[in-house]
């Protein structure tokens, strides 16, 4: 036997009341009609002073557009729409400072409803606070994407980053190039300091890429004692340079780990640039390992492709 619960006009307000997230119906040209829930100030601000008032009159034009453009598409499928968006108090013109003070991640779900007001379509716009989950999701992006021991970028971003490298100068020209630098004598550091100083003296190579590198050059370790500098808007003439520049302040930190056999551990760098014709960033890795191979096996510790 199905039984059915019916609530008075009373009960059904306290319990729009009660919503825990913020529901707003809004209006095909944008209007606020009416909000409900989402009294806890711990995740929201309270959104009554919106209503009767418009996304235009509250956001910046830009956010206005792209919440209207959401109201319209729900509208026109008919269906559940959900979106992601970052929203500060300080955003939205009319709202009390009584609530989280940092900006909130929200999840809209946006919902047609089966009425009209006023003679407009209307919306269901229900905002629920996923701030929590987005930092977890950052976090573990961060974490995929660097090396756990130096705290630079690992190879996984470091392919991602090349691959972004190659399109930009596929598409625009813009000039890319990569150093691959290794460690001489690293083994020798291990064996005779031991392993928790090799790792102390991977962490002062690190420092030293991180301190040389420019802002939008991306220091990477590959693997074991390799690293790489992806540098975007550099051609092989500034590469050259850069990778001259760097093997005195790398020796410089692998002296504080003095080996008990004469010659100091130290740098090899290959260097490389996209070219005509590469058809991928694997093409410019193979070109700076080459490069890197021959630095190696010349002991001179630097060579372009
Ligand atoms: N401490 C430490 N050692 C590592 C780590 N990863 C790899 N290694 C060691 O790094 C060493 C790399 O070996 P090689 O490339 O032969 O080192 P190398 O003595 O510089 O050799 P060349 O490049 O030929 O001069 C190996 O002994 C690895 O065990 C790490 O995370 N920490």
């Amino acid at each position: 036997m199905r039984v059915s619960i019916r609530f008075d006009a009373e009960q059904l307000q306290a319990l729009l009341r009660s919503l825990p997230d913020p529901a707003f119906v809004l209006s095909a040209s944008g209007r606020y009609v009416a909000v409900f829930g989402g009294a806890d100030t711990r995740y929201y601000h309270d959104g009554s002073p919106l209503v009767g008032r418009t996304l235009h009159e509250v956001l910046v034009p830009a956010r206005a557009e792209a919440f209207l453009a959401d109201i319209r598409a729900a509208l026109r499928d008919g269906g559940l729409r959900i979106v992601e968006y970052e929203l500060s108090n300080r955003d939205v013109r009319g709202l009390s400072d009584v609530g989280p003070a940092e900006p909130i991640w929200f999840e809209g779900r946006v919902m047609p409803l089966p009425f009209t007001v006023e003679g407009e379509a209307v919306v269901l716009w229900v905002a629920s606070n996923i701030t929590h989950r987005r930092q977890l999701q950052e976090r573990l992006r961060a974490l995929s994407e660097t090396d756990e021991l130096t705290g630079l970028a690992n190879r996984r971003r470091f392919r991602a980053e090349l691959q972004a490298c190659y399109e930009a100068w596929a598409r625009y020209g813009q000039p890319v190039a990569l150093l691959y630098l290794d460690l001489d004598r690293f083994k020798a550091i291990n064996d005779q300091l031991g392993h928790e100083r090799g790792d102390e003296a991977l962490r002062a190579v690190a420092a030293v890429l991180e301190g040389a590198r420019r802002r939008t050059d991306l220091a990477a370790r590959l693997g074991g004692d390799e690293f790489a500098l992806l540098c975007p808007h550099t051609g092989l003439g500034e590469a050259a340079a850069l990778a001259r520049r760097l093997v005195a302040p790398v020796r410089r930190a692998l002296a504080a780990f003095a080996l008990g056999d004469g010659e100091p551990a130290s740098v090899s760098i290959g260097w490389a640039e996209c070219e005509p014709g590469d058809r991928g960033g694997g093409d410019l890795v193979r070109r700076a390992d080459a490069a890197l191979y021959r630095a190696k096996g010349a002991r001179g510790r630097t060579a372009p492709a």
